[in-house]
């Protein structure tokens, strides 16, 4: 296969087809993954469109959970299942599925049922050749091989207070969970795997964005910056944010701040990270 052209790939039968600009999108649990992933295709003008026309799609790597036994899901009823852990994920499927999408093919991946904790082949989700796949989840830079194949990581970075006062209705009202269940989970898995699992990966983002969606300044940043890396004729994939020059130095960044340059105390918009 030919690789010579920064968008697309020739294929030994002469057909060409899309080489997408693949991002990762790391954060905790209820930081606002999802909501910032939104706002870069609704800002990319994606949202309003068929699937099999989208340029920009998103993908969960809640779609990557292993299947429960069903001893295992009993545990999960109770809030006692570690679904915060690397070993809950299927890792090998994880990778395979994101190689053939970097080469261009079609692929199919399950929805996830939050309410029965098991994968819902019911709503799968084809992905159709795209230009740019965000990939989110709590854990998608903490495997090597998988965080090399990101182009370019954020990292969404929310407080752990403003998260679990997010998470605990959402779970109660959209995953069919009860208060003691949710608190039980929360304390016992979460936020302990957070911190040994989650919270390490920042150091490889390129770009963090703290307050998540709330962050307009950061996400204009980054979609100005994706929309540059779409030109056609622009030599932007190869610069910068690369799969292949995933070495990030956790000290070397630089603030990009909505209001000021100089105070050092104020929150940055977005820390972009230099190569
Ligand atoms: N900036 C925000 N302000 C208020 N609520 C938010 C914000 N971002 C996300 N939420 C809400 O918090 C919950 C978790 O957000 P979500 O984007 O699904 O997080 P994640 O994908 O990281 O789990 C959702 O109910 C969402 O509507
Ligand atoms: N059956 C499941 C599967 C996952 N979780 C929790 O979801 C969190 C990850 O999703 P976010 O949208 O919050 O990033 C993770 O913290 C798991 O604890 C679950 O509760 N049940």
């Amino acid at each position: 296969m030919d690789m010579d052209h920064a968008h697309t790939l020739s294929l030994p039968n002469g057909d060409v087809v899309k080489k997408p600009f693949l991002i990762g999108v790391a954060g905790g649990t209820a930081s606002g993954k999802s909501t910032v992933c939104k706002k870069i295709m609704t800002e990319l003008g994606q949202t309003d469109m068929d699937h099999t026309q989208r340029q920009v799609v998103t993908i969960s790597q809640d779609s990557f959970y292993r299947e429960l036994t069903a001893a295992e899901k009993a545990k999960a009823f109770q809030g006692l299942y570690n679904f915060d852990h690397p070993d809950a994920f299927d890792e090998q499927l994880m990778y395979d599925t994101l190689e053939a999408i970097l080469k261009g093919v079609k692929v199919e991946i399950p929805g996830y049922d939050y309410k029965t904790n098991s994968l819902d082949y019911e709503n799968k989700l084809t992905i159709y050749p795209a230009d740019v796949v965000l990939f989110e989840g709590i854990l998608v830079f903490y495997f090597p091989k998988i965080r090399d194949l990101f182009h370019m990581k954020l990292f969404v970075d929310t407080d752990s207070d403003t998260r679990l006062a997010r998470r605990v209705p959402r779970d109660i009202n959209e995953r069919g969970r009860d208060l003691d269940a949710v608190l039980t989970q929360y304390m016992t898995f979460v936020k302990p795997a957070f911190e040994e699992f989650c919270s390490p990966t920042k150091k490889f983002a390129d770009v963090i964005i703290p307050r998540g969606a709330d962050n307009t300044v950061a996400i204009d940043l980054i979609v100005h910056h994706i929309g540059e890396i779409l030109r056609p004729g622009s030599s932007a994939i190869n610069s910068g944010a690369n799969a292949s020059s995933n070495t990030a130095n956790a000290h070397n960044t630089t603030n990009v701040n909505s209001t000021t340059t100089s105070s050092s105390n104020h929150t940055p918009s977005a820390m972009i990270r230099e190569h």
